[in-house]
């Protein structure tokens, strides 16, 4: 009998076996001395909840919107970059998926499968993440592939203008499409899941990139490939020509500061993402969970504040629930579920994360995820 999968954590041991390494560990590893990435876990463990009693929990609302859409519960699945290389077709399974949930999906630029590729493949519409290169002619075709694909919200991503560095993606030999060398043919060789959903992928390669950027695989690190198209000039102006050339709803990813918090605000953006970019950017910078409270302060109700990094569970929702966040995003715990079992195991990821959620709100005494403040934190 196989061991029942119960947490995140054992699909993450499940998709360890079944994804070639070098893939897995570009999921799973955080730029520089790491600090930041445990930074992000270590801060939710720090914080204890107020266990409530004897207040009928017996219906429980889990429903809520975000950006002004009805979502079954205040969670949405984070851009990850090179998702079709945790498993073939990795981004249409996880927007299926998300989709069957009631959740939205965030496909990110450096996607495997194309804008156009996910928008054949499923009816719900998904939000698009955007990073501006150099090349503004060509993010202008981004953010216009985004509209013909009818995404409901774009999302661009300020804290990866130049990218941090992952010691494993170097000592890995990361590239895209994979290089043909020995130590990879056999790690994929004992990797026959992986290989086969492979084999029936629609694309093994950035599949929004082609056509405008040549060799992509040719350079000796991706990191160099970024450095020579990511424009680190990002600036406020940007975000106001992308305003102007995008009518739908817009989120900025990768606001730490309270002072960039009331910045986007300003800006009059629908949402921020408070994020570190789980802990793959700024090595030293803090974890999420101890920044949202001040950021939601700044904030107040003039934009909505949304919230990932180190979300592993249903329990660390609530806590960020708890601090203010209005929904939360997921990147590896969703390419956990991914790489372990496909779309079936992105399913399992967020059932796990909404039980969790349930049980942690019958046992702190709330019936209302909408409702769900700071109170249930244990001040001792
Ligand atoms: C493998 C991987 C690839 C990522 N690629 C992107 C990306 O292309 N665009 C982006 O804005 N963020 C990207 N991120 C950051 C996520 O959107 C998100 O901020 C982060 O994963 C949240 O932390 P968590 O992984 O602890 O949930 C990536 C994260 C991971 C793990
Ligand atoms: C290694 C190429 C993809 C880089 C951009 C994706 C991303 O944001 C990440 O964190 O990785």
């Amino acid at each position: 009998m196989t061991t029942p999968i119960t947490n995140v954590a054992d699909l993450r041991e499940l998709a360890k076996r079944r994804v070639p390494r070098a893939f897995f560990e570009y999921a799973d590893r955080g730029s520089y001395d790491e600090i930041t990435l445990k930074a992000n876990r270590a801060a939710f463990e720090r914080i204890a909840l107020r266990q409530r009693v004897m207040c009928d929990v017996d219906n429980r609302s889990l429903a809520t919107d975000i950006l002004g859409e009805p979502v079954s519960m205040p969670l949405a699945i984070a851009p990850t970059g090179l998702t079709g290389l945790q498993h073939g077709a990795g981004e249409i399974l996880g927007a299926r998926a998300a989709a069957k949930a009631g959740i939205p999906f965030c496909l990110s630029t450096m996607s495997i499968c194309s804008i156009e590729q996910v928008r054949a493949a499923v009816d719900t519409p998904f939000w698009f993440q955007v990073y501006v290169m150099r090349d503004r002619g060509f993010t202008r075709d981004l953010i216009q592939r985004a509209k013909a694909a009818e995404c409901s919200a774009l999302m661009l991503t300020a804290d990866l203008t130049v990218q941090g560095q992952r010691h494993r993606e170097i000592k890995n030999g990361l590239s895209v499409p994979p290089k043909i060398t020995l130590r990879n043919i056999l790690d994929m060789a004992s990797k026959p899941r992986w290989a086969w959903s492979m084999l029936r992928a629609p694309s093994r390669s950035f599949g929004n990139l082609q056509g405008r950027v040549e060799n992509t695989d040719s350079l000796s690190t991706l990191a160099q490939w970024i450095a020579k198209q990511f424009d680190p000039r990002l600036n406020w102006r940007d975000l106001e020509w992308i305003r102007a050339i995008w009518p739908g709803k817009l989120i900025i990813k990768g606001i730490l500061d309270p002072h960039d918090a009331r910045l986007a605000a300003d800006h009059g953006v629908d949402a921020i993402v408070v994020s570190n970019h789980g802990g793959r950017q700024l090595d030293s910078a803090p974890a999420t969970i101890d920044v949202l409270p001040s950021i939601v302060q700044a904030v107040g109700d003039r934009t909505q504040v949304l919230f990932d990094g180190g979300i592993l569970s249903g329990q660390d929702l609530f806590k960020a629930l708890a601090c203010g966040a209005h929904a939360g995003l997921i990147g590896k715990a969703f390419l956990y579920g991914l790489g372990a079992m496909g779309e079936a195991g992105v399913t399992q990821t967020i059932e796990l994360i909404r039980r969790e959620l349930s049980v942690t709100m019958a046992l702190t005494g709330q019936t209302d995820v909408r409702r769900i403040t700071n109170d249930v934190i244990w001040r001792a």
